[in-house]
């Protein structure tokens, strides 16, 4: 047994509160997209609406506009009610948008004439910046990427073909060189958003990578429980979550028996084994909100949150009898000792460990496979006495 109080846990540093995963649930994200697609909708309607009302609307846009917000709102309403739909619908309503654009420019520009000829024209180019921005929010990059383009060719270079050609009468000279600016604007919309999503994607897998480095930073390697690090946060925490608000808190330090021999006699991979092995026997032991931590070599620590002595000692037991009666790798039994100690008013990480490290000494020294407890008290009055006269902690078997 190499066991030693934790010099790192006065340096170790302040549990600091868990950040909250900052990549938006996808979930919520299906929610905001729903949201959008209802308001999308409304919209329609509304300017559906108002050009009905105000007469300056397009015979074929008077059928085409509460169509397309029949497609927008029902793929979202079929999204809400089946979310399992959510991803084959999604393309749906950008499709639909992003056609629906073309056409009723196209329309407007074979059949519509004089002035309305330009309202129409222009008031459905402003909308085209927006189906793009929709594919990008909905569509996956590529796609989104391959749908603006599209949309892009499909009003502009008809447009242009036409108006060379002369086949817009209505278009005067300077109509060609407005129409090639507004072109351009377009391709940096599309290239702007495709920049951002870029950007914005990137920054996730920064933000995961860093997730990723956080918790293999905290996790041990070989049995995959937390690692020292890690449980000097938690204990920190337990701590103080412990003073706070008075309920008790034990900790055990656990120790292999003879774990060496097991090495000597089967090898160090078998040793890893049993290790691994002893980690998921003990975690399958405790409740879900105590912690079990790998605290390095052959030795483990079980911080029991909410849990006076007298409990943990049981829980303790538990562990103790389940972990001999394992199945082990190497086909052996093997045994493990425990030192427990309560926290007591006053204590910190340092000296909780000290006296859980000194009650394992004890369990260690009177012939392992058992744990033994320490108190503040039991320490003080040890303290005070000769080492011959030192008192005992309560011990199992
Ligand atoms: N396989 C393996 N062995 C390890 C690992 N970490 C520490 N050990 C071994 O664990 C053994 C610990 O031996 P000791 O400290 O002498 O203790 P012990 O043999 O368990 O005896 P007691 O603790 O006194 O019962 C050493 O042989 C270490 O090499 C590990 O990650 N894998």
């Amino acid at each position: 047994m190499k066991s030693s109080p934790s010099p790192a846990a006065s340096s170790a540093p302040p549990a600091g509160p868990r950040r909250r995963a900052r990549v938006a649930e996808p979930d919520t994200v299906s929610r905001v997209m729903h949201l959008l697609l209802f308001i999308g909708a409304a919209m329609i309607l509304a300017v559906w609406a108002m050009e009905l009302h105000e007469g300056v609307i397009n015979p074929w846009d008077r059928w085409m506009q509460p169509l397309l917000a029949l497609v927008v709102g029902g793929a979202a309403v079929l999204m809400v009610w089946r979310p399992t739909l959510d991803p084959v619908l999604r393309p749906l309503p950008v499709l639909s948008f992003n056609l629906y654009l073309i056409v009723t420019l196209h329309m407007t520009l074979l059949y519509g004439s004089g002035p309305q000829q330009w309202y129409q024209t222009l008031t459905a180019l402003y909308w085209v910046p927006l189906a793009y921005g929709c594919g990008f929010v909905f569509l996956r990059q590529r796609m989104a990427l391959l749908v603006c383009t599209f949309t892009a060719t499909g009003i502009f270079l008809p447009m242009l073909v036409w108006w060379q050609r002369g086949q817009l009468p209505a278009w005067t000279h300077e109509h060609g060189p407005l129409l090639v600016i507004v072109a351009m604007s377009h391709v940096m919309y599309v290239l702007l958003l495709w920049a951002v999503i870029k950007l914005r994607d990137s920054h996730a897998d920064a933000r995961d990578s860093a997730e990723r480095m956080r918790t293999l930073a905290a996790t041990d390697v070989l049995t995959g429980l937390p690692n020292r690090r890690s449980m000097l946060d938690t204990l920190a925490t337990a701590l103080a979550e412990s003073r706070r608000s008075g309920q008790p808190l034990t900790i055990a330090l656990v120790d292999v028996d003879h774990f060496k021999a097991v090495n000597d006699q089967h090898g160090h991979a078998q040793g890893d084994a049993v290790l691994m092995q002893i980690g998921a026997c003990m975690r399958a032991q405790l409740r879900a909100v105590d912690g079990l931590a790998r605290w390095g070599g052959e030795e483990f620590l079980i911080c029991a949150t909410a849990t006076p002595l007298a409990a943990a000692v049981e829980l303790a037991e538990r562990v103790r009898v389940a972990v001999s009666a394992c199945p082990m790798p190497h086909g052996e039994q093997v045994t493990i000792s425990l030192g427990l100690t309560p926290c007591e008013p006053g204590d910190d990480v340092d000296t909780l460990l000290q006296r859980a490290d000194h009650a394992l000494y004890e369990a260690k020294a009177r012939g392992r496979n058992r744990s033994v407890t320490r108190t503040r008290e039991q320490e003080r009055s040890d303290a005070a006495r000769p080492a011959s006269m030192a008192t005992q902690g309560l011990t199992t078997p």
